[in-house]
């Protein structure tokens, strides 16, 4: 088990980059950190990894206290890997060698093996002998993926591990990586923009806004409960609608504010709120539709096509409170 207790960092001396930080994190389990660029996620990896020292809070992990930057000769953990964004892999050694790097040299078929089973994880094994500057950017992250694992590690700290791959390749990816670490009892912090990584995968989400845990509970919670709408905008594309300047919506509703996903509001023959619409988003199994309704932007989802310019009436069929 991973503990977090109350980190501050700052890397200079105006702000403190992380405040008060708190979270735990069980052995084999996902924890994935999400928020604006610049909230502090990347910080975070590179304070539990022991590439940064933290000035106030205490870190343990499986009961023992972490003694950060200034205890380890070497950076870094040694049960843990840190996946970088800048990936470290050696640009003119081989994808092999570079997976191979850590392994022991004791049984010579033994590590061709896990090379290849490793490489074979991120579909990248026909490159074996390609030498890393010949990759393109999504290939190197994936053969940074299997150096990772390649020891396995019993904590995996990864910043945005997917962002250059393909989506053709991603999801494959997404699944072979997860997987690898449930069945391995690895556990994962994960730090990224992309909320569909941490609602498909992630045991526990913690959201970050300026160095500040804003919620933290699990993927389904959040999207039902947000706090505010920072938390509820990073779930995508969102109505929040204020009684202020849409009392009409608010008729039975003790609220001030609420947050409606475009799948909550439907375009009836009767309903509040009247829109011209803007664009219709072909999503595959439905639309998502862009309109604008007194002033404000609104989306909905709709099994139909509406052309710009066409207006319709959206009533409302489910919604969540905002507290703040
Ligand atoms: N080496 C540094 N020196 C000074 N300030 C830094 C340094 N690295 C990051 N910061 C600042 O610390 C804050 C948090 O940065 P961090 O990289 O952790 O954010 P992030 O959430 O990982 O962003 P992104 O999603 O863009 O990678 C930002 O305000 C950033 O400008």
């Amino acid at each position: 088990m991973l503990e977090v207790k109350n980190i501050s960092f700052s890397y200079n001396e105006d702000k403190k980059n992380i405040e008060g930080l708190s979270f735990n994190l069980e052995q084999g389990k996902m924890l994935a950190l999400i928020g604006e660029s610049g909230s502090g996620k990347s910080t975070i990896l590179k304070l539990i990894y022991g590439m940064l020292e933290w000035q106030e809070g205490e870190i343990y992990y499986n009961h023992r206290k972490l003694s950060g930057m200034k205890g380890n000769l070497v950076p870094g953990e040694p049960e843990f890997k840190y996946l970088e964004q800048e990936f470290g892999l050696d640009s003119y050694a081989t994808v092999g060698d570079n997976v191979g790097r850590f392994l022991s040299n004791i049984d010579m078929d033994e590590k061709q093996e896990r090379i290849f089973f490793l490489l074979d994880l991120v579909e990248m094994s026909s490159f074996i002998e390609t030498k890393c500057i010949h990759l393109s950017g999504g290939q190197k992250q994936r053969v940074a993926l299997a150096k990772v694992l390649a020891q396995t590690p019993s904590l995996l700290l990864l910043d945005e591990p997917f962002s250059q791959v393909d989506t053709f390749k991603k999801n494959i990816l997404k699944r072979a990586v997860f997987d690898f670490a449930k069945e391995n009892n690895i556990s994962i912090l994960l730090a990224t923009h992309e909320i569909e990584d941490a609602l498909a995968y992630a045991d526990e989400m913690v959201i970050i806004k300026d160095g500040k845990i804003v919620q933290k509970n699990k993927p389904s919670y959040l999207y039902k409960n947000p706090v505010n709408e920072y938390v509820a905008r990073l779930f995508g594309e969102i109505n929040i609608f204020t009684k202020e300047n849409f009392p009409e919506l608010f008729k039975g509703i003790e609220a001030t504010k609420i947050l409606v996903y475009p799948h909550q509001l439907y375009a009836e023959e009767e309903g509040e709120l009247q829109v011209k619409v803007l664009k219709s988003y072909f999503l595959g199994s439905s639309y998502l539709v862009e309109a604008i309704g007194q002033r404000k932007r609104i989306w909905f989802s709709s099994e139909d096509y509406y052309a710009i310019g066409e207006s319709c009436v959206l009533q409302i069929h489910d919604y969540q409170i905002l507290r703040e």
